[in-house]
Protein backbone atom coordinates (compact mmCIF):
# COMPACT_ATOMS: atom_id res chain seq x y z
CA UNK A 1 0.00 0.00 0.00
CA UNK A 2 1.22 3.46 -1.13
CA UNK A 3 1.67 6.07 1.63
CA UNK A 4 2.89 9.72 1.60
CA UNK A 5 4.52 10.61 4.52
CA UNK A 6 5.59 14.56 5.14
CA UNK A 7 9.39 14.22 7.26
CA UNK A 8 9.68 17.65 9.54
CA UNK A 9 13.01 16.80 11.61
CA UNK A 10 13.24 20.14 12.86
CA UNK A 11 16.10 21.56 15.41
CA UNK A 12 18.26 19.71 17.99
CA UNK A 13 17.97 15.77 18.53
CA UNK A 14 15.10 15.88 15.89
CA UNK A 15 16.81 14.69 12.82
CA UNK A 16 18.76 12.53 14.97
CA UNK A 17 15.75 10.58 16.00
CA UNK A 18 14.12 10.95 13.00
CA UNK A 19 16.81 8.87 10.70
CA UNK A 20 16.53 6.26 13.64
CA UNK A 21 12.72 6.04 13.05
CA UNK A 22 13.13 6.22 9.07
CA UNK A 23 15.37 3.28 9.35
CA UNK A 24 13.16 1.11 11.50
CA UNK A 25 9.80 1.95 9.21
CA UNK A 26 11.98 0.73 6.45
CA UNK A 27 12.53 -2.30 8.02
CA UNK A 28 8.85 -3.01 8.83
CA UNK A 29 7.76 -2.01 5.27
CA UNK A 30 9.90 -4.29 3.58
CA UNK A 31 8.35 -7.03 5.78
CA UNK A 32 5.17 -6.64 4.34
CA UNK A 33 5.33 -4.99 0.76
CA UNK A 34 4.17 -1.29 1.29
CA UNK A 35 5.40 1.80 -0.60
CA UNK A 36 6.21 4.74 1.64
CA UNK A 37 7.40 7.84 -0.23
CA UNK A 38 9.04 10.06 2.50
CA UNK A 39 9.11 13.82 1.79
CA UNK A 40 10.96 15.99 3.97
CA UNK A 41 10.00 19.60 4.86
CA UNK A 42 11.48 22.47 6.86
CA UNK A 43 9.93 23.51 10.25
CA UNK A 44 11.13 25.62 13.74
CA UNK A 45 14.32 27.08 13.30
CA UNK A 46 16.23 25.64 10.58
CA UNK A 47 13.43 27.36 8.77
CA UNK A 48 13.53 30.43 10.13
CA UNK A 49 17.41 30.27 8.90
CA UNK A 50 16.60 28.98 5.69
CA UNK A 51 13.27 30.57 4.58
CA UNK A 52 12.71 33.59 7.36
CA UNK A 53 9.73 31.89 8.99
CA UNK A 54 9.13 28.76 11.40
CA UNK A 55 6.47 27.66 9.01
CA UNK A 56 6.98 27.84 4.85
CA UNK A 57 4.30 27.96 2.99
CA UNK A 58 5.78 24.82 1.07
CA UNK A 59 5.74 22.87 4.42
CA UNK A 60 2.41 23.27 4.87
CA UNK A 61 1.40 22.25 1.52
CA UNK A 62 3.60 18.79 1.44
CA UNK A 63 1.71 18.27 5.21
CA UNK A 64 -1.70 18.93 3.09
CA UNK A 65 -0.88 16.77 0.46
CA UNK A 66 0.27 13.80 2.52
CA UNK A 67 -1.57 10.90 3.98
CA UNK A 68 1.09 11.24 7.86
CA UNK A 69 3.73 13.72 9.22
CA UNK A 70 6.50 12.63 11.07
CA UNK A 71 7.78 15.42 13.57
CA UNK A 72 11.16 15.39 15.20
CA UNK A 73 11.55 18.68 17.48
CA UNK A 74 12.06 22.75 16.93
CA UNK A 75 13.44 25.16 18.85
CA UNK A 76 16.68 25.95 20.62
CA UNK A 77 19.08 28.80 22.29
CA UNK A 78 20.16 30.15 19.07
CA UNK A 79 16.80 31.12 18.38
CA UNK A 80 15.71 32.06 21.62
CA UNK A 81 15.51 36.03 22.32
CA UNK A 82 13.36 36.63 18.93
CA UNK A 83 10.17 38.20 17.79
CA UNK A 84 7.56 36.03 18.90
CA UNK A 85 6.50 35.33 15.12
CA UNK A 86 9.95 34.58 14.43
CA UNK A 87 9.94 31.55 17.30
CA UNK A 88 10.47 27.67 15.87
CA UNK A 89 7.68 27.06 18.90
CA UNK A 90 5.18 29.48 16.58
CA UNK A 91 5.60 26.51 13.80
CA UNK A 92 4.93 23.55 15.68
CA UNK A 93 1.74 25.07 16.67
CA UNK A 94 1.27 26.80 13.23
CA UNK A 95 1.05 23.35 11.91
CA UNK A 96 -0.92 21.63 14.64
CA UNK A 97 -3.80 24.53 14.14
CA UNK A 98 -3.47 24.54 10.13
CA UNK A 99 -3.74 20.82 9.94
CA UNK A 100 -6.84 21.20 12.40
CA UNK A 101 -5.29 18.35 15.22
CA UNK A 102 -7.30 19.05 17.76
CA UNK A 103 -6.51 15.35 20.00
CA UNK A 104 -3.08 14.59 21.14
CA UNK A 105 -3.06 11.24 22.42
CA UNK A 106 0.34 10.45 25.09
CA UNK A 107 0.47 7.00 25.74
CA UNK A 108 2.63 6.56 29.07
CA UNK A 109 3.12 2.86 29.51
CA UNK A 110 6.48 1.18 32.06
CA UNK A 111 8.50 -1.52 30.38
CA UNK A 112 9.29 -3.76 32.82
CA UNK A 113 13.33 -4.02 33.01
CA UNK A 114 13.02 0.48 33.33
CA UNK A 115 11.12 0.24 36.63
CA UNK A 116 13.60 0.73 38.41
CA UNK A 117 15.46 3.39 35.62
CA UNK A 118 11.92 5.54 37.01
CA UNK A 119 13.04 8.26 39.84
CA UNK A 120 9.49 6.99 41.09
CA UNK A 121 10.01 2.93 41.14
CA UNK A 122 9.00 3.19 44.79
CA UNK A 123 5.85 4.12 44.11
CA UNK A 124 5.26 2.11 41.03
CA UNK A 125 3.65 -1.12 42.66
CA UNK A 126 2.20 -2.41 39.35
CA UNK A 127 2.72 -1.38 35.46
CA UNK A 128 1.34 1.76 34.49
CA UNK A 129 -1.12 1.89 31.52
CA UNK A 130 -2.26 5.90 30.90
CA UNK A 131 -3.24 7.75 28.25
CA UNK A 132 -3.15 11.76 28.41
CA UNK A 133 -5.51 13.03 25.73
CA UNK A 134 -4.67 16.83 25.45
CA UNK A 135 -6.34 19.46 23.95
CA UNK A 136 -3.95 20.73 20.87
CA UNK A 137 -5.57 23.68 19.39
CA UNK A 138 -7.39 25.79 21.84
CA UNK A 139 -6.76 27.68 25.58
CA UNK A 140 -3.80 30.05 26.68
CA UNK A 141 -1.37 28.76 23.46
CA UNK A 142 -3.50 30.22 20.63
CA UNK A 143 -5.65 33.01 22.49
CA UNK A 144 -6.09 36.51 21.63
CA UNK A 145 -4.97 39.17 22.95
CA UNK A 146 -1.78 37.99 23.77
CA UNK A 147 1.86 40.41 24.29
CA UNK A 148 2.95 43.32 26.35
CA UNK A 149 2.18 46.78 26.64
CA UNK A 150 4.85 48.24 28.69
CA UNK A 151 5.32 47.26 31.59
CA UNK A 152 1.80 44.82 31.21
CA UNK A 153 1.23 41.86 29.75
CA UNK A 154 -1.81 39.50 28.87
CA UNK A 155 -1.91 35.96 27.58
CA UNK A 156 -5.51 34.59 26.78
CA UNK A 157 -7.03 31.50 27.83
CA UNK A 158 -10.50 30.68 25.31
CA UNK A 159 -12.48 28.26 24.72
CA UNK A 160 -15.94 27.28 22.90
CA UNK A 161 -18.42 24.42 23.97
CA UNK A 162 -17.56 22.89 20.99
CA UNK A 163 -13.98 22.80 21.25
CA UNK A 164 -14.34 21.57 24.70
CA UNK A 165 -17.09 19.07 23.29
CA UNK A 166 -15.12 17.20 20.24
CA UNK A 167 -11.93 16.10 22.94
CA UNK A 168 -13.98 15.27 25.46
CA UNK A 169 -15.71 12.84 23.21
CA UNK A 170 -12.76 11.51 22.13
CA UNK A 171 -11.31 10.29 25.33
CA UNK A 172 -14.55 9.03 26.35
CA UNK A 173 -14.41 6.90 22.89
CA UNK A 174 -11.05 6.24 24.01
CA UNK A 175 -11.50 4.76 27.40
CA UNK A 176 -14.41 3.17 25.99
CA UNK A 177 -11.99 0.70 24.36
CA UNK A 178 -9.47 0.84 27.26
CA UNK A 179 -10.14 -0.36 30.92
CA UNK A 180 -13.63 2.12 30.96
CA UNK A 181 -12.19 4.81 33.33
CA UNK A 182 -11.76 8.71 32.22
CA UNK A 183 -10.34 11.25 35.23
CA UNK A 184 -11.13 14.80 33.49
CA UNK A 185 -8.47 17.41 34.73
CA UNK A 186 -9.20 21.15 35.21
CA UNK A 187 -9.13 24.01 37.46
CA UNK A 188 -12.65 24.51 37.97
CA UNK A 189 -12.53 26.13 41.61
CA UNK A 190 -10.93 29.20 39.88
CA UNK A 191 -11.16 28.84 36.12
CA UNK A 192 -14.40 30.20 34.39
CA UNK A 193 -13.10 27.52 31.31
CA UNK A 194 -12.14 24.78 33.62
CA UNK A 195 -16.17 25.28 34.99
CA UNK A 196 -17.42 25.00 31.22
CA UNK A 197 -15.28 22.25 30.76
CA UNK A 198 -16.64 20.05 33.80
CA UNK A 199 -20.04 20.93 32.75
CA UNK A 200 -19.77 19.88 29.08
CA UNK A 201 -17.77 16.21 30.46
CA UNK A 202 -20.71 15.89 32.68
CA UNK A 203 -23.68 16.95 29.70
CA UNK A 204 -21.93 14.24 28.14
CA UNK A 205 -21.24 11.52 30.30
CA UNK A 206 -24.55 10.04 29.62
CA UNK A 207 -24.09 8.81 26.34
CA UNK A 208 -21.21 7.14 27.51
CA UNK A 209 -22.72 5.11 30.18
CA UNK A 210 -19.76 1.99 30.33
CA UNK A 211 -17.02 4.65 31.30
CA UNK A 212 -16.80 5.75 34.93
CA UNK A 213 -16.48 9.35 35.19
CA UNK A 214 -14.17 11.47 37.78
CA UNK A 215 -13.21 14.93 37.74
CA UNK A 216 -9.79 15.85 39.54
CA UNK A 217 -8.10 19.56 40.26
CA UNK A 218 -4.96 19.74 38.03
CA UNK A 219 -2.63 20.49 40.93
CA UNK A 220 -3.94 17.30 43.23
CA UNK A 221 -3.80 15.31 39.31
CA UNK A 222 -0.19 16.33 39.07
CA UNK A 223 0.15 14.89 42.96
CA UNK A 224 -1.83 11.64 42.27
CA UNK A 225 -0.03 10.96 39.01
CA UNK A 226 3.30 10.08 41.12
CA UNK A 227 1.68 9.01 44.45
CA UNK A 228 -0.83 6.26 42.45
CA UNK A 229 -0.43 5.93 38.92
CA UNK A 230 -2.32 3.53 38.49
CA UNK A 231 -5.35 4.88 39.49
CA UNK A 232 -5.26 6.21 35.96
CA UNK A 233 -6.74 4.96 32.47
CA UNK A 234 -7.71 8.15 30.63
CA UNK A 235 -6.73 11.54 31.60
CA UNK A 236 -8.59 14.12 29.46
CA UNK A 237 -7.42 17.81 29.77
CA UNK A 238 -6.39 21.15 28.75
CA UNK A 239 -3.67 22.16 25.88
CA UNK A 240 -1.61 23.69 28.99
CA UNK A 241 -2.46 21.42 31.48
CA UNK A 242 -1.72 18.46 28.97
CA UNK A 243 1.37 19.63 27.96
CA UNK A 244 3.00 19.71 31.91
CA UNK A 245 1.17 16.81 32.99
CA UNK A 246 2.52 14.76 30.04
CA UNK A 247 6.22 15.79 31.23
CA UNK A 248 6.01 15.04 34.47
CA UNK A 249 4.30 11.39 33.32
CA UNK A 250 7.11 10.79 31.31
CA UNK A 251 9.76 9.98 34.63
CA UNK A 252 7.14 6.81 35.02
CA UNK A 253 8.59 5.13 32.40
CA UNK A 254 12.01 6.15 33.53
CA UNK A 255 12.93 9.14 30.42
CA UNK A 256 11.25 11.74 28.64
CA UNK A 257 12.96 9.85 25.39
CA UNK A 258 10.46 7.31 25.93
CA UNK A 259 6.96 8.79 25.56
CA UNK A 260 5.39 9.27 21.71
CA UNK A 261 2.20 11.06 20.85
CA UNK A 262 -0.69 11.37 17.81
CA UNK A 263 -2.13 14.29 16.98
CA UNK A 264 -5.24 13.78 15.41
CA UNK A 265 -8.56 14.82 13.96
CA UNK A 266 -11.47 13.52 12.92
CA UNK A 267 -10.23 11.85 10.10
CA UNK A 268 -6.93 9.46 9.16
CA UNK A 269 -4.83 12.31 8.98
CA UNK A 270 -2.48 12.63 11.53
CA UNK A 271 0.99 14.27 12.99
CA UNK A 272 3.27 12.01 15.07
CA UNK A 273 5.45 13.51 17.18
CA UNK A 274 7.64 12.35 20.62
CA UNK A 275 6.71 14.54 23.38
CA UNK A 276 9.72 15.79 24.23
CA UNK A 277 11.42 18.75 22.74
CA UNK A 278 14.89 19.30 20.88
CA UNK A 279 16.94 18.89 23.91
CA UNK A 280 20.34 21.33 22.72
CA UNK A 281 22.06 20.17 25.98
CA UNK A 282 22.55 16.75 24.31
CA UNK A 283 21.92 17.64 20.48
CA UNK A 284 24.77 16.85 18.31
CA UNK A 285 25.89 13.93 20.37
CA UNK A 286 24.22 11.43 19.13
CA UNK A 287 23.16 10.05 22.61
CA UNK A 288 19.64 10.59 22.56
CA UNK A 289 16.58 8.54 23.12
CA UNK A 290 15.17 7.50 19.61
CA UNK A 291 12.67 5.14 20.87
CA UNK A 292 9.52 7.94 21.56
CA UNK A 293 10.62 8.92 18.03
CA UNK A 294 10.26 5.39 16.90
CA UNK A 295 6.96 4.68 18.88
CA UNK A 296 5.23 7.45 17.48
CA UNK A 297 5.91 6.30 14.19
CA UNK A 298 4.09 2.91 15.45
CA UNK A 299 1.30 5.61 16.14
CA UNK A 300 1.09 6.79 12.80
CA UNK A 301 1.06 3.24 11.52
CA UNK A 302 -2.05 2.51 13.61
CA UNK A 303 -3.85 5.72 13.80
CA UNK A 304 -3.44 6.37 10.08
CA UNK A 305 -2.72 3.73 8.22
CA UNK A 306 -4.90 1.11 10.19
CA UNK A 307 -1.81 -0.85 10.04
CA UNK A 308 -2.22 -2.97 13.77
CA UNK A 309 0.38 -5.77 12.88
CA UNK A 310 3.12 -3.06 12.03
CA UNK A 311 2.72 -1.17 14.43
CA UNK A 312 2.48 -4.34 16.99
CA UNK A 313 5.87 -5.37 16.02
CA UNK A 314 7.18 -1.67 16.22
CA UNK A 315 6.20 -1.86 19.74
CA UNK A 316 7.10 -5.44 20.45
CA UNK A 317 10.31 -4.86 19.17
CA UNK A 318 11.25 -1.93 21.09
CA UNK A 319 10.09 -3.80 24.22
CA UNK A 320 12.42 -6.38 23.55
CA UNK A 321 15.44 -4.60 22.81
CA UNK A 322 14.91 -2.95 26.38
CA UNK A 323 14.05 -5.73 27.67
CA UNK A 324 17.39 -7.37 26.78
CA UNK A 325 19.16 -4.40 28.26
CA UNK A 326 20.16 -1.84 25.10
CA UNK A 327 19.07 1.43 26.30
CA UNK A 328 20.25 5.25 25.51
CA UNK A 329 22.50 6.79 28.63
CA UNK A 330 19.08 8.31 29.84
CA UNK A 331 17.66 5.09 31.12
CA UNK A 332 19.36 2.50 33.29
CA UNK A 333 18.59 -0.97 33.45
CA UNK A 334 20.61 -3.30 35.72
CA UNK A 335 23.48 -5.50 34.14
CA UNK A 336 22.10 -3.53 30.93
CA UNK A 337 24.43 -2.03 28.01
CA UNK A 338 24.52 2.12 27.24
CA UNK A 339 24.51 2.15 23.11
CA UNK A 340 24.52 5.04 21.16
CA UNK A 341 21.21 6.57 19.09
CA UNK A 342 22.41 4.70 16.03
CA UNK A 343 23.44 1.17 17.49
CA UNK A 344 20.35 1.21 19.66
CA UNK A 345 18.34 1.26 16.05
CA UNK A 346 20.32 -0.84 15.11
CA UNK A 347 18.91 -3.53 18.09
CA UNK A 348 15.49 -3.15 17.46
CA UNK A 349 15.74 -3.72 14.02
CA UNK A 350 17.51 -6.83 14.43
CA UNK A 351 14.72 -7.71 16.29
CA UNK A 352 12.75 -8.47 13.42
CA UNK A 353 14.39 -10.98 12.52
CA UNK A 354 16.03 -12.41 15.31
CA UNK A 355 13.20 -12.51 17.88
CA UNK A 356 11.00 -14.76 18.18
CA UNK A 357 7.50 -12.48 19.20
CA UNK A 358 8.51 -10.39 16.58
CA UNK A 359 8.82 -12.58 14.09
CA UNK A 360 6.34 -14.67 15.58
CA UNK A 361 3.87 -11.16 14.43
CA UNK A 362 5.74 -10.81 11.09
CA UNK A 363 5.04 -14.76 10.37
CA UNK A 364 1.60 -14.70 11.14
CA UNK A 365 0.32 -11.15 9.24
CA UNK A 366 3.03 -11.41 6.21
N1 LIG B 1 7.57 19.28 20.42
C1 LIG B 1 8.58 20.14 20.39
O1 LIG B 1 9.14 20.41 19.35
C2 LIG B 1 9.03 20.73 21.67
C3 LIG B 1 9.99 21.70 21.63
N2 LIG B 1 10.49 22.20 22.78
C4 LIG B 1 11.61 23.14 22.64
O2 LIG B 1 12.82 22.41 22.83
C5 LIG B 1 13.81 23.25 23.40
C6 LIG B 1 14.40 22.61 24.63
O3 LIG B 1 13.39 22.54 25.64
P1 LIG B 1 13.57 21.80 27.03
O4 LIG B 1 12.73 22.49 28.00
O5 LIG B 1 15.01 21.62 27.32
O6 LIG B 1 12.85 20.38 26.82
P2 LIG B 1 13.39 19.05 26.12
O7 LIG B 1 12.25 18.12 26.08
O8 LIG B 1 14.05 19.37 24.84
O9 LIG B 1 14.51 18.48 27.11
C7 LIG B 1 14.29 18.30 28.52
C8 LIG B 1 15.35 17.34 29.08
O10 LIG B 1 15.06 16.02 28.63
C9 LIG B 1 16.14 15.48 27.90
N3 LIG B 1 15.62 14.76 26.74
C10 LIG B 1 14.60 15.15 25.95
N4 LIG B 1 14.41 14.28 24.97
C11 LIG B 1 15.35 13.32 25.11
C12 LIG B 1 15.67 12.15 24.37
N5 LIG B 1 14.99 11.77 23.28
N6 LIG B 1 16.72 11.40 24.80
C13 LIG B 1 17.40 11.74 25.89
N7 LIG B 1 17.14 12.84 26.65
C14 LIG B 1 16.11 13.63 26.24
C15 LIG B 1 16.98 16.67 27.47
O11 LIG B 1 18.32 16.32 27.26
C16 LIG B 1 16.77 17.66 28.61
O12 LIG B 1 17.67 17.40 29.65
C17 LIG B 1 13.12 24.59 23.66
O13 LIG B 1 13.40 25.45 22.61
C18 LIG B 1 11.64 24.23 23.67
O14 LIG B 1 10.79 25.29 23.32
C19 LIG B 1 10.10 21.73 24.00
C20 LIG B 1 9.14 20.76 24.08
C21 LIG B 1 8.49 20.23 22.94
C1 LIG C 1 5.69 24.55 21.65
C2 LIG C 1 5.28 23.70 22.84
C3 LIG C 1 3.84 23.85 23.15
C4 LIG C 1 5.65 22.30 22.56
C5 LIG C 1 5.44 21.39 23.71
O1 LIG C 1 6.02 21.50 24.77
C6 LIG C 1 4.52 20.29 23.54
O2 LIG C 1 3.68 20.31 22.65
O3 LIG C 1 4.58 19.36 24.34
MG1 LIG D 1 5.70 19.85 26.08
Amino acid sequence: MEKRIAVLPGDGIGPEVMAGCQRVLEAVVDRFNHHFVFTEGKIGGCAIDAEGTPLPDATIKLCEESDAILLGAVGGPKWDGGPSQLRPEKGLLGIRKKMGLFANLRPVTTVKSLIPASPLKEHLVNHVDLLIVRELTGGLYFGEPSGRDGDAVVDTLQYTKAEIERIVRKAFELAQVRRHKLTSVDKANVLESSKMWREIVNQVAPDYPDVEVEHQLVDSAAMQLIRYPEQFDVIVTENLFGDILSDEASMLTGSLGMLPSASLRSDAVGMYEPVHGSAPDIAGKGIANPLAMIMSAAMMLRYSFNMHKEANAMEVAVQQTLEEGYHTSDLAIEKGTVLKTSALVDKVIEQFSGNDTVAGILETYA
